[in-house]
């Protein structure tokens, strides 16, 4: 079978979150398992671009309303991800290095998604799914449904799927002329609240919508950013499939990232050498157990309770803890966290910020990752924090519900607590220092226990290629 994925973002060429993680892991295990999975993206200007080959495959011209636009396609030479790799160049739109952020970025997302529509009409052949991912490409469905230009792919079988539906990419009736022309009676499938929204749009048009874990597809029903009643409308339509995580990039085995490599065997040996080397780096105390959030400092990964939290923690757990948050996001959060860091030195420290490589060491070498999302559709950091003995604390929602069970249930390996508030942060701190200084045994068995627990992408790829399967003409 032939798949399309069309991203927004793609791990190594670039990553803002979780997107990127799967845009970049999911076509390779499909590969795996016989299929061509392909991707399509904008070709920003990231590392990625200048130190690989490429060759150009395609060139063409299209306009969004009076907006005419030259693009190109090209190639990655060599399939080194694993998937064939083609990044589409608008100059003036796409060539720029951030991936979003933006003030023209529903224009830009736009003219890539008609350039990629337009390139794959011209193909002698038709794909046999093209799966879109996230808003960024969610007219693509439409599109391809209704666009007059694209007609005659109307009976490519489209796969839609909502990593996050906090956002929806909505824009003014009043640019309506910027998609290709369309059957004016089709127009509902744009639109929700008066607006076009791109997300609704894919929810609608798309054959076949997935979420990125089965509970958040329930929670969908109620809390959808505005969709709820579209989610209850579609849910025939609708599957949840967990994510995976690439096993071959998050490793503690042979993660180059990483100061000490190791494994299940002697994995309190390598996590104290790798602690030892962020708390050397970041003024941290190596004895006390280490409590770390990567992320987004965003309100729905809650990242505004933290330093809340943090103070909170400090004071009734008598000092024994130390934080290390690596993030970035609002800046009225940024600054709050700076200044708990000044008022805790030698307790607190953060980085703000996006680094990759850091993100390896702190996975490895923290004892405890701090989840309290509002909103979780899946999560990977959890995922991320068991593969390397992690123990992850996190909000009892979405993925993170159907990945982590509590050290109070039977052969549970993480904590979870039910709000995003101050109370039950500092309160699950509390039980994460009980284990780290008084349940030592347990302590290891769960560390042991949770490196072991298969979340690589073999079971989820087969999920999706029997959902492709279902709809496949
Ligand atoms: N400052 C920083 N420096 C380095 N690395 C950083 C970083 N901030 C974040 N990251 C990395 O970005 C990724 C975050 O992924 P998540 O899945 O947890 O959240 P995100 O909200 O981006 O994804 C959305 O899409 C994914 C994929 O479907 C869902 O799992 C998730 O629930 C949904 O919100 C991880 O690889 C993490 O290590």
């Amino acid at each position: 079978m032939e798949i399309i994925h069309v991203s927004a973002e793609c791990f190594p060429v670039a990553k803002a979150g979780g997107l990127g993680d799967v845009a970049g892991a999911l076509p390779k295990y499909q590969n795996k398992l016989g299929h061509t999975a392909k991707v399509v993206m904008p070709m920003y200007r990231t590392k990625f671009l200048y130190q690989n080959e490429w060759e150009l495959v395609h060139e063409g011209s299209q306009n969004s309303g009076s907006h005419y636009f030259n693009y190109s396609i090209i190639r990655e030479k060599t399939n080194k991800l694993g998937f064939e790799l083609y990044l589409v160049d608008i100059n003036g739109l796409l060539d720029r290095e951030k991936i979003y952020g933006y003030g023209d970025d529903t224009q830009r997302f736009l003219c890539f998604q008609i350039a990629v529509c337009d390139w794959m009409s011209r193909w002698t052949y038709k794909p046999d799914i093209v799966h879109c991912h996230d808003h960024q490409t969610g007219l693509i469905p439409f599109m391809l449904k209704n666009c007059f230009a694209f007609k005659h792919m109307a009976d490519v079988p489209t796969v839609f799927t909502i990593h996050n539906a906090q956002y929806q990419g909505q824009f003014s009736w009043d640019k309506w002329n910027t998609l290709p022309s369309y059957d004016a009676y089709t127009w509902g499938g744009l639109d929700w609240n008066n607006a076009i929204n791109p997300l609704a749009s894919a929810v609608k048009c798309a054959w076949r919508v997935t979420t990125v874990s089965p509970s958040y597809l329930d929670e969908l029903r109620y809390q959808a950013a505005g969709l709820e009643n579209l989610m209850e409308y579609e849910r025939g339509k609708c599957v949840g499939i967990l994510n995976g995580i690439d096993a071959d990039v998050w490793d503690p085995s042979k993660d180059s990232m990483i100061a000490k490599n190791y494994d299940e065997h002697d994995v309190k040996d390598g996590k104290r050498k790798n602690k030892k080397e962020l708390c050397a780096r970041f003024g941290l105390d190596p004895d006390k157990p280490l409590f770390t959030f990567i992320g987004r400092l965003v309100g729905e990964k809650a990242a505004d309770v933290l330093p809340d939290a943090i103070r909170s923690s400090i004071y009734h757990h008598h000092g024994k803890v130390s934080f290390l948050i690596l993030g970035s996001g609002e800046p009225d959060v940024e600054g709050r966290l700076e200044e708990v860091k000044d008022q805790f030195s030698g307790f607190v420290s953060t980085f703000i910020g996006y680094n990759e490589s850091l993100s390896h060491l702190l996975y490895a070498g923290a004892d405890f990752l701090l989840m309290p999302s509002r909103v979780e559709p899946c999560g990977l950091n959890q995922m991320y924090a068991l593969r390397y003995g992690t123990v992850p604390m996190v909000r009892s929602t979405g993925g993170l519900k159907d990945t982590v069970r509590d050290f109070g249930e039977w052969q549970g390996f993480g904590i979870r607590f039910n709000n995003a508030s101050v109370e039950d942060i500092s309160y699950s701190v509390g039980r994460a220092v009980d284990l780290y200084y008084n349940k030592k045994d347990l302590y290891t068995w769960m560390r042991s226990y949770m490196m072991h627990i298969d979340h690589s992408w073999d079971a989820s790829a087969s999920e999706y290629i029997a959902l492709y399967e279902s709809v496949k003409v």
